[in-house]
């Protein structure tokens, strides 16, 4: 069976968040992004959710370079050929650079179709073996330690199996102290999103009494050398994000000894076969992986839920609810947390309907794009 695209809606969508999201690099309070319909010769839709940002803060992609990519180089090569497997479109988009979240936007939406023409889930069809996964959710940072006390005994409240905190210089040391004063056993990591050096050393060390899970990208969003001299002179373990951008960095990243854990998000490596790559790799080494996010709407959402399913996804995910950012999500059912899991979707493809809607209340332009 071979899929043969016969027709891309790129739509640019913007949903309103429900409170502010705050990291070390900058605030968000909306979100803006690029949702993918495929659509076949059967007239089947396979979907996809580009996860860069409107500005280049987290990394160099943006919603408008993702646009240019996607539709100047991306979709000509995706209108060459039929494909066989999704698993060949990281081969056909190498000739094109980086640019990870545009390839994984479309590939995720190729995924979707081969799913549903196959009849399968998308995490069989990924190979995953779970039924269920354990979620956790990332708390941005806050006006006061107040505030973000209520907001996590809110999420302890809900069953969520792990707390992230936002931290930064200046909201680190003293926060973690007092939310580990509240909450003694709640598993707990903080993200400082590259906010430090070296020279941070001894505040990074600091941390180390607070039990933490792990503490992820504390250093520069490129950089895997000094992260290593860094784990190299603390307890709790590091976990890389934004330094990791496919299989090859992830084995580099290991044999350096830079993390003893990786955050995948698809988008940040270039789909999902560079994401099974990566978990992979990860687990010939006994490294544990687990889920990121990137303030995904349901699609994303329901991609994140399918690659969590594979074996060494052991570590709970970003994955909140579809209501932790949204007051309506553009997937029905929406992603429901309950007593901090996620039950996996078994209906073929991404497992949610689209709801066209809704997209089309969030949409502000679409194209069409041929062969
Ligand atoms: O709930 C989520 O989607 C994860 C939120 C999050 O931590 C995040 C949000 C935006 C950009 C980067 C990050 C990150 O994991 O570093
Ligand atoms: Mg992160």
């Amino acid at each position: 069976m071979e899929i043969k695209v016969k027709r891309v809606m790129l739509r640019h969508l913007q949903m309103k968040l429900k409170a502010p999201f705050t990291t070390s690099f900058g605030s968000f309070q909306k979100k803006e992004f690029i949702l993918v319909e495929a659509i076949d010769e059967d007239g089947v839709s396979g979907w996809g959710e580009s996860v860069a940002f409107p500005s280049p803060w987290y990394n160099e992609e943006t919603v408008k370079t993702n646009w240019h990519i996607i539709e100047d180089f991306l979709l000509p090569l995706l209108f060459q050929a039929p494909i066989a497997h999704p698993e060949e479109l990281q081969q056909r988009f190498s000739i094109i650079r980086k640019n990870q979240m545009a390839k994984a936007a479309i590939e995720g939406a190729i995924w979707d179709l081969f799913a549903k023409k196959q009849e399968l889930p998308l995490h069989k069809a990924l190979g995953g073996n779970k039924n269920r996964i354990e979620v956790g959710v990332s708390i941005g940072i806050q006006k006061s330690v107040d505030d973000l006390l209520r907001i996590i005994e809110r999420y302890v409240q809900d069953g969520y199996r792990r707390i992230k905190i936002k931290i930064k210089p200046g909201w680190d040391v003293d926060v973690v102290r007092e939310v580990r004063r509240r909450f003694p056993n709640v598993p707990l990591m903080a993200d400082a999103n590259s906010a430090y050096s070296l020279a941070d050393i001894d505040r990074i060390k600091a941390l180390d009494e607070f039990r933490l899970m792990m503490i992820e990208q504390p250093l520069a969003s490129d950089d895997i050398v000094d992260h290593a001299t860094l784990q190299a002179q603390i307890k709790t373990p590091i976990c890389l994000d934004e330094s990791i951008h496919s299989a090859e960095d992830a084995r580099k990243a290991i044999q350096l000894g830079s993390c003893q854990i990786i955050n995948i998000k698809i988008g940040r490596v270039g789909g999902l076969s560079e994401a099974k790559r990566i978990h992979d790799i990860c687990q010939e080494n006994n490294i544990p992986v687990w889920c990121g996010g990137m303030l995904e709407a349901g699609v994303g959402r329901a991609h994140n839920i399918a690659i969590t399913t594979l074996d060494n996804f052991t570590m709970p995910g970003d994955t909140a609810a579809s209501s932790h950012y949204w007051e309506k999500d553009i997937i029905v059912p929406e992603v429901v947390v309950r007593n901090g899991t996620i039950t996996v979707p078994e209906q073929p493809g991404i497992g949610y309907e689209v709801d066209r809607r809704q997209v089309d209340i969030y949409t502000s332009y679409v194209k069409v794009y041929r062969p």
